[in-house]
C-alpha cells in the first residue's frame, strides 16, 4: 500500500497550480496546419483540463494562476467557476500579458501536434505574493506542472506553493508535462525538474519526460531505476506513462503495477495524459487500490482521445464507469 495521507478535515481536495490557456482544435481531421481553416476554442493548459477533470468526477478543486485581462483571460475564468471550481486565487495580469494559445492539428489519429504561442504569456507572470499560504493550507492536495517552472516569476511562486504544502501536510503531485517549447535549455529544465521532484509525493510522467530528466545522468536507466531514485526522496507513487503501451506504477514498498489501456476510437491523442491524471487523483483521493486508480485513469483517457476537445470532454464518474463496463482492455 501507498503512504499518502490526505488530511480529511480539509475542505478542498486538489488546487492546481501553472497554466490556464485556450487550446484551438482543428475542426478538419486529417489535414496538415497549414491547411486548416477553422478551430474550435476551448479552456486548455495542463494544470486547467486536469482540475476540471478532477471537479467533474466531483472532486472539490481550486486553482493558482494567472490569466490575461481581455476576454480570453475572463473566458477561462467564467468556464472553470461553471464547472465549480474555485477562481478566487486567480489573478489577472496588469502589464499587458496575453494568454497562451495552443493551435493544434489533427493530421491523423496517432500523428498530432501543437502549435504553441506563447510569447509574453500571463500564467508564467504569476508571482509569489499571489500564492496565498493560507489557501494551500486548506486542501488536501496541490497538484504542480513542470511547465509553470520555465521561467520567472512563475517558477518562484510554484516553489513557495511547495513550501507551504509541505509546510502544512499537503500532499504534492508532480505531473512532469515538459513541453520543450517554454524552456531556454535543457539543463536549466532537467535541473528545476529534479528540485521539485524531490519534494513531491506523487510523480506523473511519459518515459520521455522522465528521460528528460536524466538527461545528464551517466548510468544506465530503465523504468525501475527511474522509480527507485524518487523513492530516496519522498514520494511515494511514481507513474510512468507510455501512451498506447499503456502504464506502470512504482511504490514505495517495492511492488509495481503495470496498467493496459482499453480500446478506444481515437481522434485525436492529446489530453490523453491530462484525463489520466485527473481520474487517477480521484482514485488516489479515495484510498483505491493503485490498479483501480490506474484503470480509472486509462478509462478516462480512452474516452477524452476519441472527442474534440480535452477540458470540455472530461468524463464524470457515470461515463467512465459505464465506459468500462463496455469496454475492451487490451
Ligand atoms: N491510443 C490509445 N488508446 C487507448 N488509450 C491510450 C492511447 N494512448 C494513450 N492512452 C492512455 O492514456 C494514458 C496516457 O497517455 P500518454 O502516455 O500518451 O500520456 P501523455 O503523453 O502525457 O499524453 P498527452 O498526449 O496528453 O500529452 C496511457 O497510459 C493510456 O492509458
Ligand atoms: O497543455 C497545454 O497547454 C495544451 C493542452 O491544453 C492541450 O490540449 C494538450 O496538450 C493536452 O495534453
Amino acid at each position: 500500500m501507498y503512504q499518502l495521507n490526505f488530511k480529511q478535515d480539509r475542505p478542498i481536495d486538489l488546487i492546481g497550480i501553472g497554466r490556464l490557456c485556450i487550446d484551438l482544435n482543428a475542426n478538419e481531421f486529417n489535414r496538415p496546419m497549414d491547411e486548416t481553416m477553422s478551430f474550435n476554442k476551448y479552456v486548455g493548459g495542463s494544470p486547467a483540463n486536469i482540475a476540471i477533470g478532477a471537479s467533474r468526477l466531483g472532486l472539490k478543486s481550486g486553482f493558482i494562476g494567472k490569466v490575461s485581462d481581455d476576454q480570453m483571460g475572463n473566458f477561462i475564468v467564467q468556464y472553470l467557476k461553471k464547472d465549480n471550481i474555485d477562481t478566487s486565487n486567480i489573478a489577472v495580469d496588469d502589464t499587458g500579458a496575453v494568454t497562451g494559445l495552443a493551435f493544434t492539428e489533427i493530421l491523423s489519429p496517432e500523428e498530432c501536434s501543437i502549435l504553441m504561442y506563447r510569447d509574453n504569456v500571463a500564467d508564467l507572470l504569476l508571482n509569489t505574493d499571489e500564492v496565498s499560504e493560507e489557501y494551500i493550507k486548506k486542501s488536501k492536495a496541490l497538484l504542480v506542472s513542470g511547465t509553470a517552472l520555465a521561467a520567472s516569476p512563475s517558477r518562484e511562486a510554484v516553489f513557495s506553493a511547495i513550501d507551504y504544502a509541505l509546510k502544512h501536510g499537503v500532499v504534492v503531485i508532480f505531473d512532469l508535462d515538459y513541453r520543450p517549447y517554454t524552456w531556454k535549455s535543457s539543463k536549466e529544465t532537467a535541473t528545476y525538474y529534479n528540485l521539485v521532484a524531490e519534494k513531491s509525493d506523487v510523480i506523473i510522467g511519459t518515459r520521455e519526460e522522465f528521460g528528460m530528466m536524466e538527461k545528464y545522468q551517466t548510468h544506465e536507466t530503465s523504468d525501475h531505476i527511474t522509480a527507485q531514485k524518487w523513492f530516496d526522496y519522498k514520494a511515494e507513487v511514481v507513474v510512468i506513462k507510455h501512451g498506447a503501451g499503456g502504464s506502470i506504477t512504482y511504490m514505495k514498498d517495492g511492488t509495481s503495477h503495470k496498467g493496459g489501456i482499453f480500446k478506444t476510437k481515437v481522434l485525436k491523442t492529446f489530453g490523453a495524459g491530462d484525463s489520466y491524471a485527473s481520474a487517477f487523483i480521484y482514485g488516489l483521493l479515495h484510498d483505491w487500490e493503485i490498479s483501480k486508480a490506474m484503470e480509472y485513469g486509462s478509462a478516462s483517457a480512452s474516452i477524452v482521445i476519441s472527442k474534440h476537445s480535452c477540458s470540455d470532454a472530461m468524463p464524470s464518474t457515470d461515463e467512465i464507469d459505464k465506459f468500462i463496463g463496455g469496454a475492451e482492455k487490451l
